[in-house]
């Protein structure tokens, strides 16, 4: 491959514009651009803020090999999530979803076309959600699209054939994704499925890989549906890094205080507690979690934050829970750490003191956790989260389940979730699971390393859109 056919190609990507998938486009664009190849990021202003502040495991100093744009959208509402919502799917961002699909092809078209002009190819990567930026890229003689995909592949055999032999096999349950996600949420799929069916897509980009997902991922070139695709499993898309938890190019007089603080504690002894960005505790499991890890004695980092709003700038930046938390943390003091702001995940993660992850299971906390070979006490909220706790404790068996999804109506006990953490921390089986997810991280920090699957995927991506 010559320097002059790499230049010659425009890589545009378009992520979704929440946090869980913005992250991951970001991930992809940089190791691309990391190849010499040109790269534009193209979101609504917002989000292209937000992708760059919350970068994580990477330089800084990377983001500008990257050209960011912003795709400009009307304005749209931005409430707060509801904890007490009857779902726990994030329905306060559908407004900013709706925005989304509606108007940011415009933009996104116009960028493509100038683009164009200029390059002998342009090859938009676009999260699989936004099948609209396919269409735009099949208008031009010299475009092709390719989705992201941002979720498990496996997730796909459960979606198109919920009864399917390898999850019989296996004793996997899919749930409806109905049940799993909002009405609104569901519709907005399909509609945004039928309207850009025939959309012309070259292949799909997946952040997974053999290791975790192989034999899915041969189910699901099988399907029709992805028939004459190329499938490439490049992931983990984000940074591996050491045990000691520095990403490349840190600062050390910016390093959060958590890691600080990890650094203080014995290998494998503390329990990181998340949900992501799409979710509430009701006040009540709040205080159930609470005392489960102030009972079970182990230390704890918990990141205690609402969902997202759409746009994450109108956040007041401040906690419900302040009152409660003055008490907790006096409680806990020297145990335990609550973060109500934004958590260096990553490098929580990576930390040699880190021992479990109790997760609602998105499919990046899955993603990150095992390939820094910790395990996950699964916990799924919504949407594929269920699938991914199946995927983690039954067939990868390195995940412990707190509950069942179908109990997500109800408030778990503080005994319920801390039979769950002592089991993890200082059981047998605990023990078993946690060596399981270290060879898993084994396995796939080799896949992205020479010689690995995930690496050869990447280069043979490179190799046919630089062709
Ligand atoms: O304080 C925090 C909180 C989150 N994160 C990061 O934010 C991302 C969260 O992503 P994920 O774990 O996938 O959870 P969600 O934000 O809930 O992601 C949404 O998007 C995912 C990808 O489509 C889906 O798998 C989930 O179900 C969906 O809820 C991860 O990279 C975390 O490392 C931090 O770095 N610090």
């Amino acid at each position: 491959m010559t320097v002059d056919t790499v230049n010659s190609v425009a890589v545009v990507a378009v992520p979704f514009p929440a946090q869980g998938h913005l992250n991951q486009l970001l991930h992809l664009s940089l190791l691309l651009s990391s190849r010499g190849l040109a790269v534009h990021y193209a979101a609504p202003p917002p989000h292209v803020r937000q992708a760059r502040e919350r970068l994580h495991g990477w330089d800084p100093k990377a983001l500008v090999s990257v050209e960011f744009h912003d795709l400009d959208v009307s304005s749209y509402d931005s409430p707060a999530p509801d904890p007490a919502a009857p779902s726990p799917f994030p329905n306060h961002l559908m407004p900013m979803f709706e925005t989304f699909a509606a108007a940011a092809r415009a933009p996104l078209a116009s960028l493509l076309g100038r683009l164009s002009a200029t390059y002998r190819r342009v090859v938009v990567v676009f999260d699989r959600l936004n099948a609209f930026a396919a269409t735009e890229a099949g208008r031009l003689a010299n475009a092709e699209a390719f989705g992201l995909q941002c979720v498990a592949m496996s997730y796909n055999v459960g979606w198109l054939d919920p009864g399917h032999r390898l999850l019989r096999d296996y004793g996997l349950q899919f749930l409806p994704p109905d049940a799993c996600m909002s009405k609104e949420f569901v519709d907005f799929i399909f509609q945004m499925e039928q309207d850009e069916q025939g959309a012309p897509i070259a292949g799909v980009v997946m952040n997974t890989c053999r290791v975790l997902e192989g034999e899915f991922i041969d189910v699901v070139a099988e399907q029709p549906q992805f028939k004459g695709q190329m499938l490439f499993g490049v992931g983990p898309l984000n940074p591996l890094l050491d045990a000691d938890a520095r990403a490349p190019g840190h600062d050390a007089r910016k390093r959060h205080e958590c890691l600080e603080w990890l650094d203080e504690q014995p290998a494998a002894s503390v329990l990181y507690v998340s949900f992501g960005t799409t979710s509430c505790l009701r006040a009540e499991q709040v205080a159930e979690l609470a005392a489960a890890l102030k009972g079970s004695r182990q230390r704890f980092i918990w990141v205690l934050r609402d969902a997202d709003r759409a746009d994450i700038f109108a956040e007041s930046g401040e906690s419900r829970h302040a009152k409660f938390l003055s008490e907790f943390t006096k409680e806990t003091e020297g145990t335990g750490l609550v973060i109500t702001g934004w958590a260096p995940q990553l490098e929580i993660l990576a930390h040699g003191a880190t021992a479990a992850f109790m997760s609602h299971c998105g499919w990046n906390s899955t993603i990150e956790s095992l390939s820094h070979g910790k395990p996950v006490l699964a916990w799924p909220m919504h949407s594929d989260q269920p699938w991914d706790s199946e995927l983690l404790c039954k067939y990868l068996k390195a995940g412990l389940l707190v509950r069942p999804w179908e109990k997500h109506g109800e408030t778990i006990s503080a005994e319920a979730i801390q039979k769950v953490i002592e089991e993890a921390m200082v059981s047998d089986n605990g023990m078993a699971v946690r060596k399981r997810a270290e060879e898993l991280g084994e396995a796939l920090r080799a896949s992205v390393a020479e010689g690995g699957s995930s690496r050869k995927d990447l280069d043979d991506f490179v190799a046919y859109i630089t062709r």
